[in-house]
């Protein structure tokens, strides 16, 4: 990397998701001070899928000034309070990860070390019965709470997101050049890149380049080969078919993950349609299975089905030279949690954090490589403990994934809680502590103690904490309104013409 050239010229490659959100980042935050191109072709188009997110937008929307209910209006966006799991533990049986908290925790002790003590004292109650997040999903009611005690995220439709944020970047700063990469020019010296070359002989010049052309990476992968580290032994899904519908009843404020003999299916419920798809694994199930089964299971569609094919895995660096790939083009681990938009805002805004004063360092792109490849790495641990961690056997596919040796931080952090019911977030990792517990419980794995310090408490003592953890979330959850009533009356949008 030259580290004497100062970066004022910044090239977004690729305008999806991605490069619409960097795009608008920077430029409401970097204003003037830097010179901001993006780049995209609308005969190439974006993935069209990357629906449904998790809570940390809600904080990204906040940086970039956006109000809720203008965003939600123009992304015709609902709520999502969780992922209602279905068939994962074995046929037939669903559990929700919300994104809320459970009970009351002790400074010591999770609160499902006390709930696994009453357990233990003959309490029958539901661990889900703690939260309110996880009741006011499942009976479809949503509100904002005061003190923001309702945790939540949004589901969005992906097209009409990537415009809103166009529009931001646009008015903010941004320049768009729509057009094809036909080449990547490296600098004879640096080996850096030097411009993005256009069909029709344009040239655009930078000094500092986001990849985000998608699985294509075509200037991380394809111009600077900066490798891919293939995760494919832990994630075997490697295909989608996606497709629009009409809804089959009002938005649930909650995504459906719906676990099949050779994958899943996605339900994500917009204001004016359901997005829908299913993953499967090749190797287990053929295409056209795949397409019967998921076209049995939508409503009406509203467009053509189309396939994706993908590969879990990582860059072996995603800031390298002076190019940073952010999205598909960084890596992807499979949207089981819905995670990829959430490492896409942690890419933008940890870019923005390293953003020099100047020139670019190799020190950035070092902190930059570790701190995004934790990120994901703890994304592809959470993701594979769905697989693993179940007593479906029912099929060569669910046999398989019982059997595949996992990375040995998931082992210790199943190992740990089998035998403790203890779950320790580490490194600023995403996913809290409840969300590991509503999971590990989910899935089957049962702890076998818990914490000592529950037993501290008498028994008519944990009776009534219990009792009034309980009654707080039922009275919360019965003073809030039907989730699509509230939408409509907060953010309800008319649908649009074209979407
Ligand atoms: C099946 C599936 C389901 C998913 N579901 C979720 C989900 O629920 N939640 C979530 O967070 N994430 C999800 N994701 C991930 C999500 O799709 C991406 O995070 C998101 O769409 C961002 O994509 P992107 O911008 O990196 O790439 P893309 O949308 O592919 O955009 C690439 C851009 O690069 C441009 N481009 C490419 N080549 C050229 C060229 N030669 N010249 C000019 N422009 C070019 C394209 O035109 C486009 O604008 C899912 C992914 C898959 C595969």
């Amino acid at each position: 990397m030259n580290e004497d050239k100062p970066v004022r010229r910044i090239v977004i490659a690729g305008g999806g998701t991605a490069g619409w959100m960097m795009a608008a980042a920077i430029a409401r935050t970097m204003g003037h001070t830097v010179d901001l191109t993006l780049v995209e072709s609308e005969a190439i188009g974006t993935i069209g899928v990357g629906e449904s997110t998790i809570p940390p937008l809600v904080n990204f929307n906040r940086i970039l000034g956006i109000p809720e209910p203008e965003f939600m209006r123009a992304a015709q966006a609902t709520f999502k309070l969780g992922i209602l799991f279905d068939n994962w533990k074995h046929d037939g049986h669903s559990y929700f990860h919300s994104f809320g908290l459970s009970g009351k925790d002790h400074w010591s002790a999770g609160f499902q070390h006390f709930w696994l003590h009453g357990k233990a004292r003959g309490h029958a109650q539901s661990y889900d019965d703690y939260c309110v997040e996880l009741v006011a999903g499942l009976q479809g009611k949503f509100a904002h709470l005061p003190e923001e005690r309702m945790n939540y995220a949004y589901h969005v439709d992906a097209t009409l997101y990537g415009r809103f944020l166009r529009k931001l970047a646009e008015a903010d700063g941004a320049r768009r050049v729509e057009g094809k990469i036909a080449r990547v020019e490296l600098d004879s010296e640096s080996g850096d890149i030097a411009a993005l070359l256009l069909d029709g002989d344009r040239r655009i010049e930078g000094d500092m380049f986001v990849d985000c052309t998608g699985f294509r990476g075509l200037l991380i992968d394809g111009a600077l080969h900066a490798g891919f580290e293939d995760w494919g032994h832990w994630l075997p899904n490697d295909s989608a078919i996606a497709v629009q519908s009409d809804h089959l009843g009002p938005p649930m404020p909650y995504t459906q993950a719906i676990a099949h003999d050779a994958g899943w299916q996605w339900r994500i419920p917009l204001q004016h349609r359901m997005g829908a798809g299913i993953v499967y694994s090749s190797g287990y199930l053929s295409r056209d299975a795949a397409y019967e089964r998921l076209m049995s299971s939508v409503g009406t569609p509203r467009i053509e089905p189309f396939d994706i094919k993908f590969r879990g895995g990582v860059r072996r660096k995603q800031w390298f030279r002076n190019c940073v790939a952010v999205g598909l083009a960084g890596g992807f681990v499979e949207p089981l949690e819905a995670t990829t938009v959430h490492l896409i805002q942690r890419a933008v805004l940890r870019f923005i954090r390293m953003m020099p004063n100047g020139r670019v360092s190799e020190c950035d792109a070092a902190e930059f490589n570790d701190q995004q490849r934790l990120d994901i790495e703890q994304i592809r641990d959470f993701v594979i403990l769905h697989y693993k961690a179940t007593n479906r056997r029912d099929s060569p596919f669910w046999r398989h994934v019982a059997n595949m040796p996992i990375p040995a931080s998931l082992e210790q952090k199943i190992e740990l809680f089998r035998e403790t019911g203890r779950v320790f977030r580490k490194n600023e990792e995403l996913f809290a502590e409840n969300s590991w517990v509503q999971v590990m419980m989910g899935q089957g794995i049962e702890p076998q103690s818990y914490h000592p310090i529950a037993e501290k408490l008498r028994d008519d003592e944990l009776d009534r904490l219990l009792q009034m953890l309980r009654d707080n979330v039922t009275s919360t959850v019965a003073t809030l309104p039907e989730h699509h009533a509230y939408v409509a009356r907060y953010c309800g949008a008319e649908a649009p013409a074209t979407a």
